[in-house]
């Protein structure tokens, strides 16, 4: 069985989007994923922990025979791979990979929420989402309705 999962990606130090793009790489070489669409990339003002650089973010479609937490393992592995250190949970790093949806799955976990708790109240979630989404709605939710309430809107600027 194959799931069509949408990622969120973010960095915000050194060279930003040369992590990006390396976390697009090594997502597209994992065995079992096939890297469909990705946004693309936005300069973002850091939303929740502020005192912060501001991030780069994009979105990514992928499509996956994995199981969820198979995938989580792998895109573990790759924030390792690009130095992702967990000094502050809220805090800086080289590489953020969110799995924001996995097919029309709820997932409750200690490991891993599907969909994401918090992608509906970003706007630096939403707006590289709907890059490459063709649907209005997820999980019931409509994109556009969600974008209107975000309170980040005016701090996601095309990069
Ligand atoms: N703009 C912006 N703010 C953020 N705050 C956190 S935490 N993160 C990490 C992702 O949860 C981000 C982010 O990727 N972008």
């Amino acid at each position: 069985m194959n799931y069509k999962v949408f990622l969120s990606l973010g960095s915000n130090i050194e060279d930003r989007e040369k992590y990006l793009l390396d976390a697009i790489d090594n997502i597209s070489a994992v065995s079992g994923v096939s890297l469909e669409k990705i946004s693309n990339i936005y300069e973002t003002e850091p939303v929740g922990y502020t005192e912060q650089g501001r991030f780069l973010n994009m979105a990514a479609q992928i499509s996956t025979s994995l199981e969820a937490e198979e995938l989580l393992d792998k895109l573990l592995e790759i924030e390792k791979l690009l130095k992702r250190e967990r000094i502050i949970h809220w805090g800086p790093r080289t590489i953020d990979i969110d799995i924001l949806t996995y097919g029309d799955l709820r997932i409750d976990t200690p490991k891993l929420k599907v969909p994401h708790p918090r992608m509906f109240e970003r706007a630096f979630v939403l707006i590289p989402l709907m890059d490459i989404c063709e649907k209005e709605r997820l999980y019931g939710i409509n994109i556009n309705d969600a974008l209107d309430k975000c309170g980040d809107k005016d701090g996601v600027r095309l990069y």
